[in-house]
């Protein structure tokens, strides 16, 4: 296994264009498919995660153009669902927002299709989005454990009508329902049961049906309509925002490292949620600066925060390590779901922060992190998750810096991210 150190770093400054956004990149890329019309994204992301969309798409038959950095994509749209004329496998890695929206969108249209992905992947539930897609008639078979990928898909189309979905483990179940309810055969309202998590992705999913203008009605996030005799049509071109979660890690750094950083290309205008990991810095005590595309952090004296942190469950991440370098204990709150992500984030949490001397507890749904006067040299184990290598390169900024183990693991958001942060880290 590959471990990088990462030798202390006293003192950053400078500027990072962050690259596109995970969650937009792959939202728009289903939408573009199922719209009528050419759209080009621009900024769109190379990763893993969008690359496992993009295999399928093409498998699936649709024809797109990537630009050679493969950040500009051309797609032509099939005008309405996917329909094949022999079964196919499709295999999704550990892309969340792969997984769940295309195993929605594969059943509105005809054909076979069987879904898998990495080990961790048959371990992170669908089974409260497939509960939902068989109230619209849909046919869909676990092939190994209920309520996990994989599965198998027979498409002959969706009904419409009242459908009930559960949203208190993950957003990304009503949002994959969100986007195929336009192309059901009748109207359909959408109950969601349970306190909904993650609500802010909710606001991409909304944001990107409107760009190909499909409209949606949003009773508190509680109830939502969507009229039958809707189609989605290409806006022509999309524009990703730089990810707000990826720019985390920087903004965090400005934040410790004692100089200033610049993220450019997200911003107050961002549609995503997780640009408010920037007021829980700010929180404890960061000097931020906002403008329309950019956010800059200032290096400033940290003190420890008690916040519900589940309108950003990815960025979260980085305050937890964020807290080592506070006055005071941190407490964080309401992540439950950060158990059924790319590992058990709040297992894997506790026990990378104890390593470094943390005096940490963890809860069923909680983190409380009492930073240790001196954080100490440790190898970080990442469990393949992209977020726990990236959030403990901030150790970089104590005396005695880290090593990170296995950490071709940002492949899945952030392909260059070791580079990125060694280029910031030699501006000082
Ligand atoms: O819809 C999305 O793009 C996402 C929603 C969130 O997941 P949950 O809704 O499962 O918390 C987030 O953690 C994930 O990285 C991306
Ligand atoms: C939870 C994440 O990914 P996914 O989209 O696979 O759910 C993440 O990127 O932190």
């Amino acid at each position: 296994m590959e471990k990088l150190r990462l030798e202390p770093v006293s003192r950053v400054n400078g500027e990072v264009n962050i690259p596109g956004s995970k969650s937009i990149s792959n939202r728009a890329l289903l939408l573009a498919t199922l719209a009528s019309g050419e759209t080009t994204l621009v900024n769109l992301l190379d990763s893993d995660d969008i690359r496992h969309m993009l295999a399928s798409l093409k498998a699936l038959g649709v024809q797109f153009s990537l630009s050679d950095d493969k950040t500009v994509c051309t797609l032509q749209g099939l005008g309405g669902p996917i329909v094949a004329d022999k079964a196919f496998e499709l295999f999704l890695g550990n892309a969340g927002t792969a997984m769940r929206p295309l195993c929605a969108a594969l059943t509105l249209g005809v054909g076979e299709f069987t879904l898998t992905g990495e080990p961790r992947m048959e371990e992170r539930p669908i089974g409260d989005l497939v509960d939902a897609l068989r109230q619209l008639g849909a046919d869909i078979r676990y092939l190994k454990n209920d309520g996990f990928p994989p599965l198998t898909i027979k498409a002959t189309g969706l009904a419409g009508g009242v459908v009930e979905i559960d949203g208190s483990l993950s957003s990304q179940f009503l949002t994959a329902l969100l986007m195929v309810a336009p192309l059901a055969k009748d109207s359909v309202t959408i109950a969601v049961k349970g306190e909904l998590v993650s609500k802010p992705y909710i606001d991409i999913t909304l944001d990107l049906m409107a760009k190909f203008g499909v409209k949606v009605s949003n009773d508190k996030y509680q109830r939502f309509e969507i009229a039958a005799g809707q189609r989605y049509v290409s806006p022509g071109k999309v524009l990703v925002e730089g990810d707000a979660s990826s720019a985390s890690y920087f903004l965090a750094a400005g934040a410790i490292g004692g100089g200033e950083v610049k993220v450019t290309g997200v911003g107050r205008l961002a549609v995503q949620g997780d640009v408010k990991f920037a007021d829980a810095l700010a929180a404890m005590g960061a000097d931020i600066e906002w403008s329309d595309d950019y956010i800059i952090a200032r290096g400033s004296k940290l003190h420890g925060i008690d916040m519900d942190m589940n309108h950003i469950p990815d960025a979260a991440m980085t305050i937890a390590t964020a807290a080592l370098f506070a006055t005071g204990p941190t407490r964080m709150s309401n992540i439950y779901n950060w158990r059924i992500k790319e590992t058990d984030r709040l297992a894997a949490m506790a026990t990378e922060l104890r390593k470094v001397g943390a005096i940490v507890e963890e809860g069923h749904d909680y983190i409380h992190i009492t930073p240790p006067a001196a954080p100490n040299h440790a190898e970080i184990d990442t469990y393949n998750d992209h977020r726990m290598a990236m959030c403990f390169s901030l150790l970089a900024f104590a005396d005695c810096g880290v090593t990170i183990n296995d950490p071709g693991c940002t492949s899945k958001t952030f392909p260059d991210y070791f580079k990125r942060f060694a280029n910031l880290a030699s501006q000082n």
